[in-house]
């Protein structure tokens, strides 16, 4: 379903001249989650964007379907690809309600029903239509990347884009929100791109992933690969070190995925329990 070839994508000229990937080729099936992971600037969200458009294509392709993608992209592309970025609080207008961020996408699109839709999508993601006329500060962090998800899928794309979803919440919050795009994905036939530094959030939801190291291709391997620790090269090893990421594997697998189910509720879920029952995290707009 996507199609990345000899893909480079540099910034700046010069002396601030930076290759942030260089050469790399990898393709996703259709309904697959397939993951990116590497340190920390290794290109694996300047992949993301160079998808959605938000870096510049020096080289190569990417190929939606077997189309290539131009620029500038057009509504199409945005109804098939949307992208779900790592910071719910940033990604989120503070100054509108749920309601305005979830009826934005529909009105861009001229799409009709968009009360039943924005209910619809807030339940799908597990919030009751309590929520709706709330603003993102009067949620919290984990309910705030729901809204975010709702928002990516209310114009039913075909593929997501995930950078980093779960990094800036607490590991039961983590596996939750890990555990309801598991769900979205199978129920919708979704295809992912998941962006992470952490193994263990990788290898929870892909089961293939490729290591990227300085912008290129370390290795392409699987999630059982990398659990029985013997990935091919050093590099990954090296990374599953670092990261220690498979200490908080087993934690996240040991999360109950029933949280997540369609008639979950919120205020009863064990993201509301881990908040004391309160909004936890204010912030002004
Ligand atoms: N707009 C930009 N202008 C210049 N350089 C950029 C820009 N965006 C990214 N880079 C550089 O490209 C490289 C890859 O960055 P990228 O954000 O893709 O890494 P990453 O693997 O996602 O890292 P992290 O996990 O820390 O987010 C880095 O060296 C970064 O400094």
């Amino acid at each position: 379903m996507i199609d990345i070839k000899d893909l480079s994508i540099v910034f700046g000229s010069g002396r601030l001249r930076v290759e942030a990937v260089k050469g790399l080729d990898f393709h996703v099936e259709e309904g697959e989650a397939f993951g990116l992971v590497g340190e920390s600037g290794s290109g694996k969200s300047t992949v993301l964007r160079a998808i959605c458009g938000l870096a510049p294509i020096a080289r190569g392709s990417i190929s939606i379907n077997g189309n290539k993608v131009t620029e500038p992209r057009g509504r199409q592309f945005y109804s098939t690809v949307q992208m779900v970025f790592q910071d719910p609080y940033g990604s989120l207008h503070p100054r509108q309600t749920i309601d305005r961020i979830l009826s934005e996408p529909l009105s861009i699109h001229g799409q009709r029903d968009q009360d039943l839709r924005i209910v619809a999508a807030l339940e799908e993601v597990g919030l009751g239509p309590a929520y709706r006329f709330r603003y993102p500060h009067q949620l919290s962090g984990g309910q705030r990347q729901r809204v975010a998800i709702a928002r990516a899928l209310i114009l039913n794309p075909k593929i997501v884009l995930l950078d980093e979803p779960t990094s800036a919440l607490d590991a039961s919050v983590q596996a939750e929100i890990l555990n309801l795009l598991e769900r979205l994905r199978t129920e919708r036939g979704l295809t992912y791109i998941l962006v992470s530094h952490d193994l263990a959030v990788v290898t929870h939801l892909c089961r293939r992933l490729l290591v990227m190291r300085n912008g290129e291709m370390a290795e392409l391997t699987d999630s059982s690969t990398l659990r029985r620790g013997q990935p091919a090269s050093a590099y990954t090893r090296e990374l599953i070190r670092a990261t220690q990421g498979f200490a908080r594997a087993k934690a996240l697998s040991a999360v109950p995925r029933r949280i997540c189910g369609k008639a979950a509720d919120p205020l009863n879920s064990a993201e509301h329990m881990h908040s004391g029952g309160k909004n936890t995290r204010p912030r002004s707009p």
